[in-house]
């Protein structure tokens, strides 16, 4: 666990988080402009001093205001990677990579982040001859040649424009995969998390709001207010059962009876995270015959939330024991009359998800 319990004045704020991430995966830090997201990371690899607490890396004491220890941040083994890549511009891709290393460097660690980045066509290259994305590449594979303990990434993509971002994510998402190394990631974009994290810390005016697995944090109603009723959606793990290839289809398992149908090719036996937009769910109280939509899965009603508009309402639906929210009109719930512990039907397009609601969980 990396066990983080400190506070912080910043000016007006006081930033005050309790909390333990895993130590493994991507835990993403998310909140609004001013938050204290940046400073936590500073924090965290020692490039800031909270005023109070402790922080502990397994059984490694970076940090303890008590006992009077301050690890400096080249003790914590952090790697950072920041908006920008702060690359030497005199030097070479591969001089860049080599920054910092210890004194007997690693040389398979080398190949092997040269080959997770794409980097090998680039070693020769000097920065001013990169683009964006490149450039965040090897910004990110320096921190990663440090052979840190924890790796402290800071909006890398947000300098990045949205193909170079698109570009990049990718990489992030095979290396966190393959990488035995916490990863701490801040990010303003939830379409960022959902492909690349596994836990979700949320700051909100320096207080901590959220921390927990990213599936039972996404649809908190603190969340609301980042996400329009465009973008209001559930998530879903499920392990892909069969794969259709003639149509390009995949079948996840919910559970053993239930399973949700989407328009992907997936790897067999692959655990998927999959997000489904409370817009694409109706419900309907039979089950439809000879229907196009490939998705009719029993659910139980479990709540009924009014929409800020008060245009719709937003039914919580219990899906093989996942929440799954649909979004109605108020005029379908009269209609319906549809009340909290009954059962019915969700029907979800499987075309509805398409590739960036799609992660590996
Ligand atoms: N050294 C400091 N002294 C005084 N106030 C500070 C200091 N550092 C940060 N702050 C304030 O603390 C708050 C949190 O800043 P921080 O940069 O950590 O937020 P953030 O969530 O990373 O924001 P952004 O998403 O805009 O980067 C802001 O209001 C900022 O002005």
């Amino acid at each position: 666990m990396l066990i983080i319990d400190i506070q912080k004045r910043l000016g007006d704020t006081l930033l005050e988080v309790n909390s333990a991430l895993p130590t493994f995966g991507v835990s993403a830090i998310f909140g609004r402009s001013g938050a204290g997201k940046t400073s936590l990371v500073n924090i965290l690899g020692g490039l800031a001093i909270p005023d109070v607490g402790r922080i502990q890396l397994g059984d490694r004491v970076l940090f303890d205001g008590q006992r009077n220890i301050n690890l400096r941040p080249e003790q914590r083994a952090t790697g950072f990677v920041f908006q920008d890549a702060r690359l030497f511009p005199h030097y070479s891709v591969r001089g860049n990579l080599n920054y910092g290393r210890p004194r007997q460097p690693n040389q398979r660690l080398f190949d092997t982040v040269v080959a997770l980045l794409g980097l090998d066509k680039l070693l020769k290259r000097y920065p001013a001859a990169l683009s964006g994305g490149e450039k965040q590449r090897v910004a990110i594979g320096r921190a990663l040649l440090t052979e840190p303990e924890l790796l402290l990434m800071d909006e890398p993509l947000a300098s990045l424009d949205l193909p170079r971002k698109q570009e990049l994510l990718p990489y992030l998402q095979r290396m966190a995969a393959e990488l035995k190394l916490p990863i701490v990631y801040v990010s303003h974009s939830l379409d960022e998390i959902l492909q690349l994290a596994d836990h979700m810390l949320v700051l909100d005016s320096g207080k901590m709001v959220l921390n927990g697995p990213l599936e039972q944090m996404w649809d908190s109603p603190l969340l609301r207010p980042w996400q329009t009723a465009q973008e209001q959606s559930s998530l879903i793990s499920a392990k892909v059962i069969e794969t259709v290839a003639s149509y390009e289809m995949s079948r996840l398992a919910l559970n053993r009876e239930i399973s949700l149908w989407v328009n992907q090719l997936l790897p067999q036996g692959e655990l998927i995270r999959v997000r489904i937009h409370s817009n694409q769910v109706s419900v309907c109280r039979e089950r439809p015959q000879a229907s196009s939509i490939r998705n009719v899965l029993p659910v139980t009603l479990q709540g009924i939330e009014p929409s800020n508009s008060g245009q719709y309402v937003s039914l919580r639906l219990d899906l093989a024991g996942s929440v799954l929210w649909a979004n109605i009109t108020r005029w379908a719930l009269d209609e319906l009359q549809l009340k909290v512990g009954e059962q019915f039907f969700a029907q979800i397009k499987g075309v509805s998800l398409t590739s960036a609601d799609i992660a590996a969980a």
